[in-house]
């Protein structure tokens, strides 16, 4: 199976040489292959969404390196990796982080724009996958007049708009209540497995973490295989 994420000996101090050192990553490494589903899962503070940035190019690590799709990120320009952050990776918050001023299919649209996709065919795509996980009816409505289980849906549509090789999701569900976390999580995962689409999803919810391929556990600032 071809590799789609690598994570190499990753270490990780915010603040070092001061007093409030704080190591969190120590050596993480695991690898993701291609179309592999693996939940994340440690408890608060351990270090999830600094693992999920360094993973994600968003934030660098002090040691390691990151490869995505086979290429070696570390040391790589900022354009390189921003471009790269940009192609290969789709995010997902705990908090939707949709754009306020732009409806629902304007927020699944403007990543593709960014990426030179035509207008009409990154709009047919949006609505595609709005469809897809049951919001295409709430398209041209703003995120403000969206339930939440609505907003984080449409936040999964702006993730995989661009075809990413990549999904990090940092606790998707986290916001909603135990029956919608439920139901929104199940849409994901098709969206996910339809897309063959390779995932890291943080969660502390074990039911949750079961419904994965595998699970990843973050202790003491490694990775262990369950
Ligand atoms: N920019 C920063 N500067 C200093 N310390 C930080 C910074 N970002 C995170 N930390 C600390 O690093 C540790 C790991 O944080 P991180 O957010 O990665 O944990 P987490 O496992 O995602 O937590 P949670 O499950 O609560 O979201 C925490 O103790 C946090 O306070």
């Amino acid at each position: 199976m071809s590799e789609a994420l690598a994570l190499e000996g990753i270490e990780k101090t915010y603040n070092p040489g001061r007093a409030n050192a704080l190591t969190v990553l120590s050596g993480a490494s695991f690898e993701l292959a291609a179309g592999e589903v693996v939940a994340l899962v440690a408890p608060s503070g351990a270090g999830k969404s600094t693992l999920l940035h360094i993973a994600g190019l968003l934030d660098s690590s002090d040691a390691g390196s990151v490869r995505i799709g086979g290429v070696d990120y570390t040391g790589l320009s900022d354009a390189r990796r921003t471009a790269a952050r940009r192609e290969e990776v789709g995010f997902i918050y705990q908090f939707h982080h949709l754009l306020p001023e732009f409806s629902a299919v304007e927020n699944v649209i403007l990543p593709q724009l960014a990426n030179a996709v035509p207008g009409a065919e990154a709009r047919a795509h949006a609505m595609a996958l709005m469809e897809r996980v049951g919001v295409a009816g709430r398209a041209n409505n703003r995120p403000a007049a969206l339930s939440g289980g609505e907003q984080q849906r449409v936040a999964f549509c702006r993730a995989l708009a661009n075809k990413p090789r990549v999904l990090l999701a940092d606790e998707p569900t986290g916001n909603l209540d135990p029956g919608t976390s439920d139901t929104v999580f199940s849409a994901l995962m098709e969206l996910v497995r339809e897309t063959g689409l390779s995932a890291l999803i943080a969660t502390h919810n074990p039911a949750l973490a079961a419904r994965m391929d595998r699970t990843l556990r973050l202790e003491a600032g490694v990775l262990v295989s369950d």
